[in-house]
């Protein structure tokens, strides 16, 4: 019988360590949870099976495999996902395939599959979970989200210029595990992703037989598309877990600037909680980069907060909103955030001493023009009805390395944030 992934995996989970919760008072010092990191160690009975699976995916993409049980099961379900071929296939790439005729994924098994794959690579990096001081107890499981722009694989190897970054650190099939091997870890309720472009052949149909139900929104003019075979348009995904929530409504944005559409997306999806039954607004969203551009990054946030404001009934319900604003907290477009009338607070603030300084970067890369590392990733969360119960501290500059990001190591060049939240008594 299938189980839910977070049983499945309690004992590479956090989440569930005792002493989580911590008592509301004077800020104590950040306490680290009990460790992820896990060598890459791979039976030798999983290394071959990894190996024969690369094979057969890259001689019949398009086989269907037979379901066997355990691991050989596993190793077709991302064997199937090998090969990127299948969306520049089909041009209908838009059209996710049925979630009813897909096999339940035991996460811990995937899990294992993807270190087998990865066996050649350094450690996974250690990061920890900090216990925040929360307002009260809460009678029901934290939800925790994910924020990650995990790197389209077509501006990775065709426009990002990571100059520092080996071209075989990008492999899309090593980068893949690298990037499900951070899920896994983390098992989040929430997955809200940037860059996404190996929606359909990979995390939908992974996603989904973990438990998840996705939702892609491509940008309208990838860049992705200017790069030879690439794998279709990048774009914002949000996932949840099936068994926790109960999707609401959910709405597709094409932000714009001063009444113009732009080439910018964001998906908002108002969920209803399986345990609490109380509903609350999750949004994701990636404004447009570069330098110049801060003031139609500022009118693109205009334009997503007005949308929340209507979703959300004028701030009624809660609400988290995910993204890479591409914004360092100097930008008015963060200002405006920090300052709405839908009261918002940018969650890993709570990381700093004072509660009140963002993170020193939340992105480190080395491009021709030299060291980029900037904070432009955020977890926003409505401060009157949530509390951030926990968030995973970012990695040390040590632990980044000289040659930054991406790297053998981390598959983006962004870090994931991901916090645990819970819903503060009603008045
Ligand atoms: N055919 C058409 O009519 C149109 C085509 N386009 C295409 O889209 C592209 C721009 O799209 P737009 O959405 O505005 O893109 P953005 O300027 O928002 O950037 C696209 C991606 O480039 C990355 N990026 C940021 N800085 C740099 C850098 N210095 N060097 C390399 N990559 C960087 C960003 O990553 P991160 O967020 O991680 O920083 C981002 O994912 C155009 O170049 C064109 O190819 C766009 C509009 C119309
Ligand atoms: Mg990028």
């Amino acid at each position: 019988m299938y189980q839910s992934p977070r049983r499945l995996c309690s004992a590479l989970l956090q989440r569930d360590a005792p002493g989580l919760r911590r008592a509301p008072g004077p800020p104590p010092p950040p306490r680290r949870l009990s460790p992820t990191a896990a060598p890459r160690l791979a039976s030798p009975r999983l290394l071959a099976a990894a190996s024969a699976a690369r094979d057969v995916a890259r001689s019949c993409s398009r086989t269907v495999y037979p379901m066997g049980n355990g691991t050989s099961r596993l190793y077709s379900a991302l064997a199937k996902t090998l090969n990127s071929s299948a969306a520049s296939q089909h041009p209908e790439y838009l059209v996710a395939p049925d979630p009813e005729h897909l096999e339940p994924i035991d996460p811990k098994e995937l899990l294992e599959e993807c270190r087998a794959v990865l066996h050649t690579r350094p450690p996974r990096f250690q990061r920890d979970f900090v216990a925040l001081p929360a307002d009260g107890p809460s009678s029901h499981p934290p939800i925790r989200v994910m924020q990650w722009n995990i790197l389209a694989q077509a501006l990775g190897e065709g426009k990002d210029n990571f100059v520092q970054c080996p071209i075989e650190a990008l492999k899309w099939e090593e980068r893949k595990c690298l990037i499900l091997e951070e899920i896994l870890a983390y098992q989040p309720d929430i997955l809200c992703l940037q860059e996404v472009d190996h929606y359909f052949d990979t995390f939908q149909p992974l996603l989904s037989r973990l438990g998840y139900q996705g939702t892609f929104f491509p940008k309208p003019w990838s860049p992705c598309l200017d790069v030879e075979h690439n794998n279709g348009p990048d774009g914002c995904a949000l996932f949840f877990l099936q068994n926790r929530f109960k999707l609401v409504n959910s709405a597709n944005i094409r932000l714009t600037a001063m009444t113009l559409k732009t080439n910018q997306v964001a998906i908002a999806q108002t969920l209803e909680c399986k345990e609490s039954s109380r509903q609350f607004c999750i949004a994701v969203t990636h404004l447009k980069a570069r330098t110049g551009w801060e003031r139609f990054r500022s009118a693109q946030g205009c334009d997503l907060l007005q949308n929340l404001q209507t979703i959300t009934q004028g701030a009624k319900i809660p609400l988290i909103v995910c993204g890479d604003f591409n914004a360092e907290p100097t930008e008015e477009v963060y200002k405006h955030f920090a300052s709405s009338s839908l009261n918002l607070n940018s969650a890993y603030k709570l990381l700093s001493a004072d509660g009140q300084s963002e993170p020193p970067y939340t992105t480190w890369k080395i491009r021709t023009s030299g060291e980029c590392r900037h904070t432009l990733d955020y977890i926003w969360y409505s401060r009157q009805a949530l509390s951030v119960r926990s968030a995973l501290d970012l990695l040390t500059e040590e632990q980044i390395g000289p040659n930054r990001l991406p790297s053998f190591n981390y598959p983006s060049d962004h870090l994931s944030l991901v916090c645990d939240f819970s819903f503060n008594e009603e008045p």
